[in-house]
């Protein structure tokens, strides 16, 4: 152990395990601020965006470093909406991936084919760049909500082009005009889910980016690292805790089980917020606003009931992901496609990242201290 705590080798050398702490970089794209639980996008307080401004609006802030003009935001619309439908090659692949396979796997598989379509893959200036970066942002809904469709047996949804990014989101997930308490809702979502520095899935983007490959190789490989439940795949797995909790009289006793059995509670932890995680405020208000739309109290009792638990026993706050699973389900979502929601979101975040990474690149490559077998000689057949 050094001084620090971070161990050592027998020789001395100190491991940083997961990275933990350790600062490889400078961003100018956001700024997580766990003393204070505040997190900035490009200088502005998330929850002030969230309450103010529209996702179109915080994807040209997060891209750009500016909030944009009234004509900017025009011009980015209206690429936007040209670019929504789905091309039909990669409508087709996706109609061919079993449905058994997890809808992030059909997040992944559909980036990599527009990846492969797109005549402009190769081409990494910041002008193709930025337009890369928001046809995929165009396009995704339509992945995420054909993928749910298909699996309830349901055909797909054209994209309107009368609807704003979240009406049409929805639009194209349910097949109805959707509510104002509900786009509302989901709008913040986008917001507060879009970009969180250097974040596992980030991190990814930005190290495929180093070695000077493409935005859409980028992009598939952080929706991998988003997966797992240690990142995003959380918020589908609160729901599943839910589940298996039933109902909130249950959730004490179920807690002291999960832990006893070391178990990991989804939606609760942080690797840089240890004092509450700066999106939990607006999105619990979020649900609660929800909770009141749709009359279930029961499920607030639910996730009150283990949130109060968790924090008895371990002094474990929740994370983003704890009050967004319970929204997303509450807008009528089916579990497994909350992990590709967050992916519609901060692909916005992973692009800005990756063509920040591109501006001032350097191969991003650590080293690791061996503790296999010393040399040794192969022996003669
Ligand atoms: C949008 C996002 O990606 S937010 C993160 C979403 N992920 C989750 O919600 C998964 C559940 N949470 C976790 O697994 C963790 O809190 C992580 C991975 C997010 C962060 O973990 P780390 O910073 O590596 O902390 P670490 O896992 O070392 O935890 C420190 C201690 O708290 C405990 N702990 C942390 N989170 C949890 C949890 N959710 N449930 C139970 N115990 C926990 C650990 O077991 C560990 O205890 P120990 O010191 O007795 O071994
Ligand atoms: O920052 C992290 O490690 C995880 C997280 O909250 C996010 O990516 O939104």
């Amino acid at each position: 152990m050094t001084s620090s705590g971070a161990p050592t080798t027998d020789d001395g050398v100190e491991i940083r395990k997961g990275l933990a702490g350790v600062v490889v970089d400078v961003t100018a794209v956001s700024k997580v601020n766990p003393e204070t639980n505040s997190l900035l996008y490009r200088g502005y307080p998330v929850q002030d965006l969230a309450a103010r401004r529209s996702f179109e609006e915080v994807a040209y802030l997060l891209w750009h470093g500016e909030l944009p003009t009234r004509g900017e935001l025009a011009d980015q619309t209206a690429v936007e909406r040209a670019h929504r439908a789905l091309p039909g090659n990669v409508r087709n692949a996706i109609l061919e991936l079993p449905t058994t396979c997890h809808p992030m796997d059909v997040c992944r598989t559909a980036v990599s084919q527009l990846g492969a379509h797109d005549r402009d893959a190769e081409d990494s200036s910041p002008e193709a760049e930025q337009a890369k970066a928001l046809r995929l942002w165009a396009v995704l809904p339509a992945v995420v909500a054909l993928d749910q469709r298909r699996r309830r047996g349901l055909q797909l949804v054209e994209p309107r082009d009368d609807l704003t990014y979240a009406e049409n989101f929805l639009w194209m997930a349910f097949g109805e005009e959707p509510e104002e308490a509900v786009v509302r809702a989901f709008e913040v979502s986008m917001v507060l889910y879009a970009e969180h520095s250097f974040n596992a899935s980030t991190f990814t983007a930005r190290v495929i980016t180093s070695t000077l490959s493409d935005l859409h190789s980028a992009v598939t490989g952080a929706i991998g690292a988003l997966k797992g439940p240690l990142h995003g795949g959380a918020n589908e797995a609160v729901m599943a805790t839910f589940a298996e909790i039933g109902t909130a009289d249950r959730a004490e006793a179920w807690l002291d089980d999960a832990l006893a059995s070391k178990r990991k509670i989804m939606g609760f932890g942080h690797r840089v917020y240890k004092h509450g995680d700066s999106r939990v405020p607006t999105m619990r208000a979020t649900l609660d606003d929800l909770v009141r739309h749709y009359d279930r109290q029961d499920l607030l009792d639910l996730y009150t009931a283990l949130e109060t638990a968790m924090t008895e026993r371990k002094d474990i706050l929740p994370n983003l992901d704890y009050p967004a699973g319970p929204a997303y389900h509450l807008m009528g979502f089916d579990t497994q496609i909350f992990t590709p929601l967050f992916v519609a979101s901060r692909v916005v975040g992973w692009t800005a990242h990756v063509m920040e990474q591109r501006a001032a690149n350097a191969l991003i490559r650590p080293l690791s201290e061996y503790v296999g077998q010393p040399q040794r000689e192969v022996p003669e057949v």
